[in-house]
């Protein structure tokens, strides 16, 4: 069976990490999301004034694309934005492993927050594809169609603070992580990589709440979002901090020690450093949390914050989500 395996390279303040895949022949830098289920490109089929640092795929530049006649998609993520499009098939490879006549999603129009986001071109979802949105009928991601020549059936995410890190497909290379890897069994009728988490530990106190949300494992996140009352409870040990709607969240003095972070991961406490849970300055002296209130959706959203501190296994041969210290 085959491996693959690929750079994941930081935006601006690990905001998200790019990959490159080949499209027909054509290279774009694609967002990995395993919050998401939908392949969608930067097209030509969208307006010239919405592409402009983008990297566009051209159908028509591709011998091996055919339109997939009459179908469309539609996708909205969790901070608003969202695309939309037609769809056709072609050869997609990544890190040297080609899935045929993989569905392709070209956008036809782009919220503005993609138009201004240059360096993406596009998401590549790696979720399950009950959520995948092509209508009439819904398409296999990019891991579900190579899934069976793979070595293993699972993928692996190790991103960094500020520097390339790597997704691994059909492998789990242990060079990458230290001690075991703990895994918690997946959920994955709502179509995300979900898990329960009814722990937490605030500088080193452990809590337990049973009341707590299912998490999903998202690398189309930034940042960790967790139950109102969590987020809270881990403030009220930061001197200074305050839940700043202008900001957006909770903010505090960069001079701020900040308590190390517990998050369970089915049974395992995964313990998050504290010195690495400030996600980026609001200015010289004003700092904005890594971890951030879900608003109390229904679901924590396990974020790269999780991914730049522990090596990831997403393993669909057993269902089961898994994290091992690096
Ligand atoms: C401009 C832009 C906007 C959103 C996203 C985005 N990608 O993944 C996600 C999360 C939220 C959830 O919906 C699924 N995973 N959000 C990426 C962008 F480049």
């Amino acid at each position: 069976g085959e491996t693959a395996e690929v750079t994941a390279s930081p935006e601006a303040n690990d905001a998200e990490y790019l990959s490159p895949v080949s499209i027909g022949g054509q290279t774009l830098n694609l967002d990995f999301d395993t919050g998401s289920a939908d392949l969608w490109v930067f097209s030509t089929e969208l307006p010239t004034s919405e592409t402009s640092g983008h990297t566009t795929f051209d159908p028509s530049k591709s011998s091996t694309f055919k339109k997939y006649d009459g179908a469309t998609w539609k996708i909205s993520y969790g901070d608003g934005s969202g695309a939309s499009g037609d769809v056709g098939f072609d050869n997609v490879a990544i890190g040297g492993a080609t899935a045929t006549s993989q569905a392709v999603e070209l956008a036809t129009s782009v919220s503005s927050q993609f138009v201004s986001d240059q360096a993406n071109d596009g998401l590549l979802g790696l979720a399950f594809s009950n959520i995948n949105t092509v209508s009439p009928t819904k398409q296999k991601t990019w891991f579900e169609t190579i899934k069976s020549q793979l070595e293993n059936p699972l993928f692996t995410a190790d991103l960094e603070k500020d520097a390339s890190g790597t997704y691994d497909f059909g492998n789990i290379d242990s060079s990458k992580y230290t001690g075991d890897i703990h895994y918690a069994p997946v959920d994955k009728s709502g179509g995300f990589w979900e898990f329960n988490s009814k722990s937490y530990s605030i500088g080193g106190t452990k809590s337990s709440c049973t009341t707590c949300s299912p998490a999903i494992a998202d690398t189309g996140t930034s940042l960790l979002l967790v139950d109102d009352d969590v987020a809270k409870a881990y403030y009220a040990q930061v001197d200074g901090s305050k839940n700043d709607s202008t900001q957006g969240g909770y903010v505090y003095p960069c001079s701020s020690n900040l308590p190390d972070f517990g998050i369970a991961i089915g049974d395992y406490i995964a313990v998050l450093k504290g010195s690495d849970l400030t996600y980026a300055n609001v200015d010289s002296s004003t700092c904005f949390g890594g971890i951030q209130s879900n608003a109390n959706s229904g679901m924590q959203i396990f974020g790269d914050v999780m991914f730049k501190q522990y090596f990831a296994v997403f393993d669909a041969g057993n269902t089961q989500f898994g994290v091992a210290s690096k």
